[in-house]
């Protein structure tokens, strides 16, 4: 038991606080927790228990490492969980907090969380932008055509969107050292400074002009965001810092987390040939020799699924999810009190023995038939196991209202690129050694090693 003062009672409070090692004074168990974050939470979840306590520095945190936990506090009691600690680093670098990823429960949460769930990443502006994506699917391809004619090692190097990627990079990487994210953040900012007077440009000519050459009707993020701007009627007024935080955050929680999942797919594939033989043949089989495999084509294609769903099961690009309580709760019979950081272990739940067979396999055929559970007690709907947020054992994607919101988009279009890499490319590394596959340090779970495969081309659908 701990005494705590509440702030709300205005009182001394006892808690009954979940296990965990003894903290030292000023840094609590700082010390004890490594340059890989979740390895070292599921350490010391092994020696402690399931759901444990620890100090941060002047944090107080509670991790949970079971799938049961995570029920009882992502989906139960999701609404006092739904907040998050805010560090000055996002802060910062999010324009004072004013985007939605990265910020406390709020209205103003709510309401972007809402816009973006039905109008950014809405169905209808996802199959708009649908083109857009065949399209820079389709120069990959090309790019790495060429590649394999050159006979040249691929690291992903030639990508146009490389300085925007290595800036959000940077801003992960260096959490909490606000210097380094005030650089970073002044770059992006000339960046999307850049593209919003653009865009405000182009808009204002169209209201002067009569053309509709100039409007094809399709809008895309940063038009969508214009629009609500300017929309009286909207229940909260969108500032330009909103528009550039919010942007920010899709980009940011969009881009190391699709790259990092098909990187580590394709890694994963290189290692195992018969599972990459046998997704061409279902691939060859769906969608012929004659043209590149497209996002449509992804439901008609399980086993591709399966490929997706165990890459994230072992690979998941962020491996525990963070939040904060808003309120005093009683979990599995401990405490944890309000404004407590509360990380829910993702990476450790998908390799424990004791919710997986063979759990550190790389075996996509586990999402097959093995295992089929039930939705309903009466077994009347019968669902594979997915990872969209309702079985907690896989919460690549998180849940409940605060879990992502690109999951759609990610599914289809790293399922896509994926694909196309299996349909038409053969992989070579230089000394056919086989990949390392360790993670680098950090919040996300990238390679330690870049993945450098030479490409051969096994299919010109193009050509
Ligand atoms: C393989 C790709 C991806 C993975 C594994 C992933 C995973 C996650 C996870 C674990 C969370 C935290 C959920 C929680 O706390 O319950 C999250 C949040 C979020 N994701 Fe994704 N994500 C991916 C791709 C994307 C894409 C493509 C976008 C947008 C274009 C996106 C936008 C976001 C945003 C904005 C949030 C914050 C939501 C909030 O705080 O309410 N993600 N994602």
């Amino acid at each position: 038991h701990k005494t705590f003062y509440s702030s709300k009672s205005k009182t001394h409070v006892q808690y009954h606080l979940p296990p965990g090692p003894r903290a030292l004074p000023i840094i609590g168990h700082m010390h004890l927790i490594g340059s890989i974050p979740h390895k070292s939470f599921r350490d010391l979840c092994h020696r402690y228990g399931p759901l444990i306590y620890l100090r941060l520095g002047s944090v107080p945190c509670v991790v949970a490492s079971s799938p049961e936990l995570a029920k009882e506090i992502v989906g139960h009691n999701e609404l006092y969980f739904a907040s998050r600690s805010v560090t000055i680093a996002s802060h910062h670098i999010t324009y004072d907090s004013s985007g939605f990823a990265f910020v406390p429960y709020t209205p103003f949460w709510k309401f972007a969380k809402k816009t973006v769930m039905s109008q950014l990443l809405g169905g209808r502006t996802l199959s708009q932008l649908q083109p857009i994506r065949a399209d820079e699917l389709r120069l990959l391809v090309q790019l790495l055509l060429e590649k394999a004619k050159a006979r040249r090692l691929y690291s992903g190097k030639d990508d146009q969107a490389r300085v925007a990627r290595d800036l959000a990079r940077e801003n992960i990487d260096v959490q909490g050292l606000l210097k380094r994210s005030k650089v970073t953040r002044s770059k992006f900012d000339v960046l999307l400074e850049t593209i919003l007077k653009e865009r405000q440009e182009l808009r204002k000519k169209k209201e002067t002009s009569d053309q509709d050459s100039i409007d094809d009707g399709v809008k895309d993020f940063i038009d969508i965001l214009l629009d609500i701007q300017e929309d009286d009627s909207q229940e909260i007024k969108l500032t330009r810092n909103n528009i550039k935080a919010i942007a920010l955050d899709l980009f940011m929680a969009g881009t190391d987390t699709s790259t990092s999942a098909s990187e580590w797919a394709l890694a994963e594939l290189y290692n195992h040939p018969a599972i990459f033989n046998k997704a061409r043949k279902e691939i060859d089989s769906v969608v012929g020799k004659t043209r590149l495999i497209q996002e449509s084509d992804v439901p008609n294609l399980p086993y591709l699924q399966a490929i997706m769903k165990e890459t994230l099961r072992l690979h998941p690009p962020i491996p525990f999810l963070a939040r904060e309580s808003t309120e005093d709760r009683n979990i599995s019979g401990y405490d944890i009190p309000a404004r407590t950081a509360v990380f829910i272990n993702v990476w450790s739940i998908n390799r424990d023995p004791k919710y997986w067979a063979d759990p550190l396999e790389f075996k996509p055929e586990r999402f097959l038939v093995n295992e089929v559970v039930s939705d309903r007690s009466d077994g009347a709907v019968k669902s594979v196991l997915d990872v969209r947020g309702q079985h907690f054992n896989l919460l690549p994607f998180g849940t409940g209202r605060r879990g992502c919101p690109g999951i759609w988009l990610a599914l289809q279009e790293v399922s896509a690129v994926v694909g196309a890499m299996i349909q038409c490319f053969d992989w070579e590394m230089k000394d056919k050694a086989e990949l390392d596959m360790s993670e680098r340090p950090g919040l996300t779970v990238p390679r330690a090693v870049p993945l450098m495969l030479l490409p051969v081309t096994r299919l010109n659908p193009f050509g």
